[in-house]
């Protein structure tokens, strides 16, 4: 378990410091691959970290494709579209002519053939990102592995990229990729904010079933993975 726990002063002072690492390791994979594809999560943490990456101007975004580690399935006209809040908070200035592979494919359900087209999207993915960024919430999910998920096992385990899930905490049916498929990335940062996350990741550190608390298996993936935390 190589985990790096960096804490941070403050929100801002946390976004930017971030925003600084995933840039880097965005021009090191446009340097070696000419194109950088990160995914990002959605909900309420993120957006400060958005505008502040999506502001750096030493980057060529135009070879920078973007796309989300899970997503509610609703349309973007929808407020809890993590495809609005990307392009709201991320893909301005600078960042805009990024491209972005949105995961919502259309329909009231995540079918089978909505799912395996956006799957036939995200094949044309660069591999392996350059930085994939979790978050995580309280009872211990992570992209879209929550507890009592009913394809929580195939989640974890199936190459994907991506697949449906219903879960009771998710709202919303989701769609996320798969475990396999995030950790296909030069570089790994989970980004949580406040106290109560601090103890929900030391929770998570200790012993206990992954299905209790499914960030676990990203926690014991040997995968290298930096927190980003601040009060
Ligand atoms: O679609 C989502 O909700 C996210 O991708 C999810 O995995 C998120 O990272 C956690 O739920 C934390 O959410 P908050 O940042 O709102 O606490």
């Amino acid at each position: 378990m190589t985990i790096d726990r960096r804490s941070f002063a403050d929100k801002t002072t946390l976004a930017r410091e971030l925003a600084e690492a995933v840039a880097d390791r965005i021009r090191s994979a446009i340097e070696t691959r000419g194109t950088a594809a990160i995914a990002v999560s959605g909900g309420s943490t993120p957006a400060k970290f958005f505008q502040a990456l999506g502001k750096t101007k030493d980057i060529d975004w135009a070879r920078v494709v973007v796309t989300l580690v899970d997503e509610r399935w609703v349309d973007e006209t929808n407020d809890r579209s993590n495809a609005l809040l990307v392009n709201e908070k991320l893909l301005q200035g600078p960042a805009a002519v990024a491209r972005f592979f949105p995961l919502y494919s259309g329909g009231e359900e995540p079918s089978d053939d909505a799912v395996a087209k956006t799957n036939r999207l995200l094949g044309d993915l660069p591999k392996p990102f350059a930085a994939v960024v979790l978050g995580m919430g309280n009872d211990g999910h992570t992209a879209s592995f929550f507890p009592g998920g009913d394809t929580l096992d195939a989640a974890l385990s199936e190459a994907g990229p991506a697949l449906a899930i219903h879960a009771p905490g998710a709202g919303e049916a989701r769609i996320t990729l798969t475990l396999p498929r995030l950790l296909e990335t030069d570089s790994l940062f989970l980004h949580i904010e406040g106290d109560e996350k601090a103890q929900t990741l030391d929770r998570a550190l200790a012993d206990g079933p992954v299905a209790d608390m499914p960030v676990r298996a990203v926690l014991r993936s040997g995968a290298p993975i930096s927190v980003y935390w601040c009060p």
